[in-house]
């Protein structure tokens, strides 16, 4: 006989009442420290009985955040199911997207190489009592996971690696890069800095370059990521100086937007010419922060650094700002400020900068970013024309450009006046030919200067009427 549905009511009220009852008189008698005392050592017997095995994630180690707690976090709000019943969502400024992240109570099962997960999100509150005997209530979080004794190396040495690795991964894709620069609403006269979203679209893709020299930057960006600890054991700053050196438009800035895209950094725009002294510089650049490139374009020419003992004085002013300062800040004792930094400096005329910032070791590696080759025309002609593989007329501009000076930005330009790739590298091929025309007539024009110089520097022959020479023959007259 099944009961009745009045008497299964009556019986589950009655059963509910009484746990109720049970809860509050179990919350209001025994004081809170006991309580959890007692919980944990319940929780404790059960685990002797269970083949299961917890792991606790605690918000905070002490008084630094707990990295884990972090990134199970971050990970867990991409784990969610319509199983999930109270999500948190949030976005900060910098982020693409909404975020979300498990409220508390919620669970969520996860399965990593064939093992069951079982994430739980447990909120409690703690009472914390201050200097003066005043007491507060605060709350503290962890994560509860909860998997089979037998997977525990799979979880440990496998799993939650990856729990971390992923949430660095989902962080970096979330975040919006930017661009920083000096902004002109100084306060006190010192400037601050300003940024704004970076939308450079260039990339190591899109990057008209060698193959062989895109794959060495690419592969120094890779190593210096992973040397962390290698950098630390040697006892050297986590940084790295490129010195991209060039003619207009051969894609320098465009290389350092590429880096900052592919490493997602932000940029921060150096412009020394409005730098007053050294002192200012040092607070600049300590406000830039990690994971961040730092990038001083046309060094040679944005203020005279020749000089590193008087300095760069400005009328009416005693305070200075030398290259000194600056090299202190690329390799001296407060480059040790800060992790993860890139260090760019672009230039187009390598042989008039200061030798102290070519010093080997200064700035890492030294970049030649060149005029435009078949190799990167290729690249271009994919970007700006879509066209993969040959062309008939690739035969003829590898010739041209091989004896032509054009930069990238220069071909960019031409390719891009016509959509239709026969008429758009037709165009081309007239516009090398009348470049190599040009080239060939300024190269005997210089040629010809250079004689003229010479010539004008030899020193001249004198016509001094000829004495009478007793060694010649006498004229028999
Ligand atoms: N190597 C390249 N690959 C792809 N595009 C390039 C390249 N070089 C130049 N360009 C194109 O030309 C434009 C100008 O190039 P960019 O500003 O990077 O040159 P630059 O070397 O920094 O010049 P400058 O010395 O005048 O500062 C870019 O916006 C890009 O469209
Ligand atoms: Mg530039």
């Amino acid at each position: 006989m099944f009961p009745s549905a009045t008497s299964a009511f009556t019986t589950y009220a009655s059963i509910s009442a009484s746990l109720m009852l049970f809860r509050s008189i179990f919350n209001d008698l025994i004081p809170y420290p006991l309580r959890r005392h007692l919980l944990s050592a319940l929780s404790y017997l059960f685990s002797f009985c269970s083949d299961k095995q917890t792991i606790l994630v605690e918000q905070s180690d002490g008084i630094e955040p707990n990295h884990v707690f972090n990134a199970s976090e971050v990970y867990l709000g991409t784990k969610i199911s319509p199983q999930t019943k109270r999500l948190k969502v949030s976005k900060r400024l910098k982020d693409k997207g909404l975020s979300f992240r498990l409220d508390k109570g919620q669970r969520v099962t996860d399965f990593f190489q064939g093992v069951e997960l079982k994430w739980r999100h447990v909120c409690y509150e703690v009472e914390k009592r201050g200097h003066r005997g005043d007491s507060n209530v605060v709350e503290r979080r962890y994560f509860e996971l909860r998997f089979k004794n037998k997977c525990r190396d799979v979880v440990l040495n496998s799993y939650l690696p990856f729990v971390l690795k992923s949430a660095e991964l989902i962080e970096s894709e979330a975040r919006v890069l930017k661009i920083h620069t000096l902004g002109n609403s100084h306060y006190a006269s010192k400037f601050k800095w300003e940024s704004i979203k970076l939308e450079h679209p260039s990339t190591f893709e899109t990057l008209a370059l060698d193959l062989e020299l895109k794959n060495m930057i690419v592969e120094d960006l890779n190593r210096f990521l992973r040397r962390k600890e290698f950098y630390r054991k040697v006892g050297r700053s986590w940084k790295r100086g490129y010195l991209l050196y060039g003619p207009p438009g051969t894609g320098k800035s465009s290389l350092v937007a590429a880096m900052a895209n592919y490493l997602k950094f932000d940029i921060y725009d150096l412009q020394l010419e409005n730098i007053k002294s050294d002192s200012e510089l040092r607070k600049l650049l300590l406000d830039i922060a990690n994971k961040s490139i730092l990038v001083i374009e046309d060094i040679d020419c944005s203020v005279n650094l020749h000089d590193r003992t008087r300095g760069h004085k400005r009328s009416g002013q005693d305070k200075q700002f030398t290259l000194s300062g600056l090299l202190n800040f690329i390799d001296g004792l407060w480059s040790s400020c800060g992790d993860e930094r890139i260090v760019v400096l672009t230039t187009n005329r390598k042989d008039r900068l200061d030798p102290a910032l070519l010093r080997p070791g200064r700035m890492d590696l030294h970049i030649n970013m060149s005029y435009c080759t078949m190799q990167a025309f290729r690249v271009l002609a994919s970007n700006y024309l879509g066209i993969e593989g040959d062309h008939r007329l690739f035969g003829d501009i590898k010739e041209l450009l091989e004896g032509t000076k054009v930069s990238p930005a220069q071909v960019a330009e031409e390719l891009m006046k016509n959509e239709d790739a026969d008429v758009a590298l037709e165009g081309f091929v007239s516009f090398l030919k009348q470049k190599k025309m040009e080239d060939d007539e300024l190269e005997k024009v210089e040629a010809l200067k250079k004689l003229e110089i010479k010539e004008s520097r030899e020193p001249k022959m004198e016509h001094k009427p000829l004495k009478k020479d007793h060694t010649l023959p006498q004229m028999v007259e």
